[in-house]
């Protein structure tokens, strides 16, 4: 079998002492795929990424990657921070040799189809475009994973269909692994693979329909709060 992009072996994590936000927790991502994280609020979804970005170890377990991650928060403005498109991408890359900074600029902003925009302040972006320039930040350091923390909490619904498309076509181009973290059932359509947090164990893993299906099925919804793993 080869080497998985992110593997957890009975993965657990405590953020206050006796209480684990996290249990027991195995997944094992291809590489190549795409693949979405769904849980209501409080499942451990921003902890488990968390733990694959590197910003906390497990308590328990082991996580192993096959390289660097970029991470893409919610919120566009807590990561985008240069004034222009281009710069902001290239200010990514500040600890390699400049002479590399041009090429992997325009590669990583052609894929996310913002070449054209590369010398566009970022206040004059619309939410999906300061999505796909935080997603370029990470294409131009050529991680080989990348993690998505619900990407979309801030685009209406045009866009955010429209960026779950765009990440799955990127998958497809370049051959790298995303994990996308989302309450909303609609984005599963456009992911390979789909598991299920709740009460910080995976319960589920699936096709995007099969995790819909069983949702659906079992009347949860991924907006509140369950604090136990449904039957
Ligand atoms: N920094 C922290 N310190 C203490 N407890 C935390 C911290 N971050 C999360 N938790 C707790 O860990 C549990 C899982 O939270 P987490 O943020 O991972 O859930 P989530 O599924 O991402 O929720 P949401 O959808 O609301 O973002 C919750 O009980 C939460 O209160």
């Amino acid at each position: 079998m080869s080497v998985p992009a992110i593997l957890l072996e009975d993965v657990g994590f405590g953020w206050a002492e006796g209480r684990l936000a996290l249990q027991g927790c195995h997944l094992r991502v291809p590489q190549g795929e795409f693949w979405m994280l769904l849980g209501a609020n409080g499942s451990g979804k921003s902890t488990l990424l968390k733990l694959l970005a590197g910003l906390i170890t497990p308590t328990q377990g082991r996580v192993a990657l096959a390289g660097a991650v970029g991470l893409v928060l919610q919120n566009p403005d807590h990561q985008v921070i240069m004034p222009s498109v281009g710069a902001d991408v290239a200010f990514g890359l500040a600890d390699l040799p400049p002479v590399l900074w041009a090429g992997q600029v325009e590669q990583a902003l052609r894929l996310v189809g913002l070449w054209e925009l590369h010398q566009r302040p970022v206040y004059a972006l619309s939410g999906g475009q300061k999505q796909r320039l935080a997603i370029a930040g990470a294409l131009a350091r050529q991680v080989p994973v990348l993690l998505l923390d619900e990407p979309t909490a801030f685009l209406d619904p045009a866009q955010q269909l429209e960026l779950a498309q765009q990440v799955q076509n990127l998958v497809r181009s370049t051959g790298i692994t995303a994990l996308w973290v989302t309450h909303r059932l609609e984005e599963l359509s456009y992911c390979d693979q789909a598991v299920l947090l709740a009460g910080g164990r995976i319960t589920q893993q699936g096709t995007g329909a099969q995790l819909q299906r069983y949702i659906h099925q079992h009347h949860l919804d991924t907006q509140v709060a369950w604090n136990e793993a449904p039957a």
